[in-house]
């Protein structure tokens, strides 16, 4: 058990049984497993939490139309995403304090990715710096990209906090340590209602600061103080189109990505900022409780985006089927967030390795199943929403 939380005798009778063969079976196990504060901070969102449940439920609502004598005896889940081609096209979003599922926290996740060729964004508030984390990936053994100036497959996730400095300083090191892409995260202009943070605000430890702990921390040393409500009370509110998104991409040469947009018009909006991607995101539900689930604004985005500017998605996706509807309804590459955390629970890199297979198989299997053999032509066509099929 080296490497975990120290389980209880109760516990190891409980896992002597466990056989997990898909991602929502993880879920007991973290709930028995992890700290109770650490695993409500993971599986809650801001408030009754409408929204996170409704990220989960939505799919059911959509229906995929199989197609049959199609030859699917070759499958490709390939898809070429800035400039690089990757395994398929799932990967993981940024998730902070993750020392609170596995001691080596993120390091595990940029391994995998590294092994696996798939994507992972580096949260700004992680339990290891963003150094660490590069290095980690970068270190697997026979890594292609050990030497490259870029990592294919870490992209950095970038707050904008409300000293510039700070900001600069943060991309600075990012782009020096060979990320390839800095994702902004745009709904996060204060922390969403986190009852779970609020209620016990000590438990969560000062999981969220590694980058601002190095030698090469922000100039400012801005005050390291509290979990997540201290990091997050420095993030930008002024945040705006007009002088914050031109000021980031006069200071950047790096692809850049704005996570957490939920609406036609922002998409429109970022399109004409001149930003490289963007990341449909309601943050798992914990910023603004009550806003859509985020599969059913990806129509609305997709309209105005599709095939402009590539398409990123997360929220609520637990099974390869999720990303197929996902990838049906306009995005281009799926994230997971807790799905991710769960593996790391359960069996650290193996574990997510697992989580990452799980999905792989599963959508693949549902592309045979649906007729179609290549991630590209996962279209519109092939899906719907039940309420079709009650049109007599
Ligand atoms: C524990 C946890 C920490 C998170 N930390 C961040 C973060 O640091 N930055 C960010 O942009 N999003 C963060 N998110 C949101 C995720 O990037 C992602 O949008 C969300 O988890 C996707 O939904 P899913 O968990 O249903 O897959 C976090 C989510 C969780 C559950
Ligand atoms: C202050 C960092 C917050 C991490 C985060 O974004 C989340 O927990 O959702």
């Amino acid at each position: 058990m080296s490497g975990k939380l120290q389980p209880t005798p109760e516990f190891l009778e409980w896992e002597a049984n466990f056989m997990p063969v898909c991602v929502n079976d993880l879920i007991p196990y973290c709930e028995r497993r992890l700290k109770p504060a650490f695993w409500e901070h993971i599986r809650d969102g801001a408030m009754d939490g409408e929204t996170n449940r409704n990220n989960v439920d939505v799919y059911k609502k959509i229906r995929i139309r199989p197609r049959v004598l199609r030859d699917v005896s070759n499958i490709d889940t390939t898809v070429k995403f800035f400039g690089h081609t990757f395994a398929s096209p799932i990967g993981l979003s940024p998730t902070g304090s993750v020392q609170m599922c596995h001691p080596e926290g993120e390091k595990v996740f940029a391994r995998t990715v590294a092994k696996m060729n798939q994507a992972y964004m580096c949260s700004t508030a992680t339990t290891v710096s963003l150094e660490d984390v590069a290095a980690e990936a970068r270190g697997v053994p026979d890594y292609p990209f050990a030497k490259t100036a870029h990592i294919p497959n870490l992209f950095f996730q970038l707050y904008v906090f409300g000293d510039k400095k700070v900001t600069e300083a943060l991309v600075k090191r990012a782009e020096r340590e060979g990320y390839t892409a800095m994702v902004v995260t745009v709904d996060t202009p204060r922390l969403g209602r986190r009852l779970t943070l609020i209620r016990r605000p000590g438990e969560l430890g000062k999981r969220v600061w590694a980058n601002f702990e190095t030698k090469d921390s922000d100039p400012t040393k801005f005050a390291n103080k509290g979990g997540n409500l201290g990091l997050s009370s420095n993030f930008s509110d002024t945040l705006n189109w007009d002088s914050d998104i031109k000021w980031l991409r006069s200071i950047t040469k790096l692809p850049i990505v704005l996570k957490g947009i939920m609406s036609g018009e922002d998409a429109e909006l970022a399109i004409k900022a001149g930003v490289d991607g963007i990341y449909v995101s309601n943050h798992g539900g914990r910023q603004l409780d009550t806003i859509p689930a985020t599969l059913e604004v990806l129509p609305e985005i997709a309209r105005v985006a599709k095939g402009k500017i590539p398409i990123m998605f997360d929220g609520g996706v637990r099974k390869g089927t999720d990303v197929f509807k996902a990838l049906a309804l306009g995005a281009d590459y799926v994230f997971i967030g807790r799905p991710a955390l769960y593996g790391l629970t359960w069996n650290g890199e193996e574990g997510i390795e697992q989580v990452l297979n799980w999905l792989n198989e599963e959508l693949r299997l549902a592309m045979v199943l649906a007729g179609t053999t290549s991630i590209k032509d996962i279209s519109k066509a092939f899906v719907r929403h039940e309420s079709e099929y009650w049109k007599l």
